[in-house]
């Protein structure tokens, strides 16, 4: 069972039920075993564990994965290791990412021909300055 691992935290736990020896740069989609009925008006995020991404460069290719509330497949966990020579082995039972659920809304688009101005208008990238 996806599990938090102290009071208050945002993210639960999955486990991998496969085992799996992700090679250097390689990329795998790894079953959990878990099947959900997240409620309308919520979603899952699948998140990357840090302690995997900082220490193997192990994370998601597809970060964070979203798992929509009428979704009633596996939760699956789309893994690459970014390690450029080291391979890691994914085994039974180990923590390989979290789920965060959170509340969403679903909004109805309009087509206009112009938008309120704000102080960033059409600034992008990088507009506020570096450093
Ligand atoms: O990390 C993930 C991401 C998604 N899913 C499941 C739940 C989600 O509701 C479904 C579809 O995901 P998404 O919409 O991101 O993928 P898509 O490529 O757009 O596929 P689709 O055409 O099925 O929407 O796959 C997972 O199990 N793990
Ligand atoms: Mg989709």
């Amino acid at each position: 069972m996806p599990r938090y691992a102290h009071d208050g935290d945002g993210g639960c736990d999955l486990y991998s039920i496969q085992s799996y020896l992700l090679e250097p740069l390689q990329r795998a989609t790894i079953r959990t075993g878990i099947v959900l009925e997240i409620p309308m008006g919520f979603g899952g995020l699948i998140l990357p564990r840090s302690g995997l991404a900082s220490k193997f460069g192990v994370t998601l290719s597809n970060s964070p994965g979203l798992i929509d509330s009428g979704y009633r497949g596996e939760l699956m966990v789309a893994l690459i290791n970014l390690d450029p020579k080291n391979s890691f082995a994914i085994e039974e039972g180990m923590r390989i990412a979290q789920l965060v659920i959170v509340e969403v809304s679903q909004f109805i688009f309009e087509e206009v021909e112009e938008l309120e101005g704000t102080d960033r208008d059409r600034g992008g990238f990088g507009s506020s300055g570096l450093g």
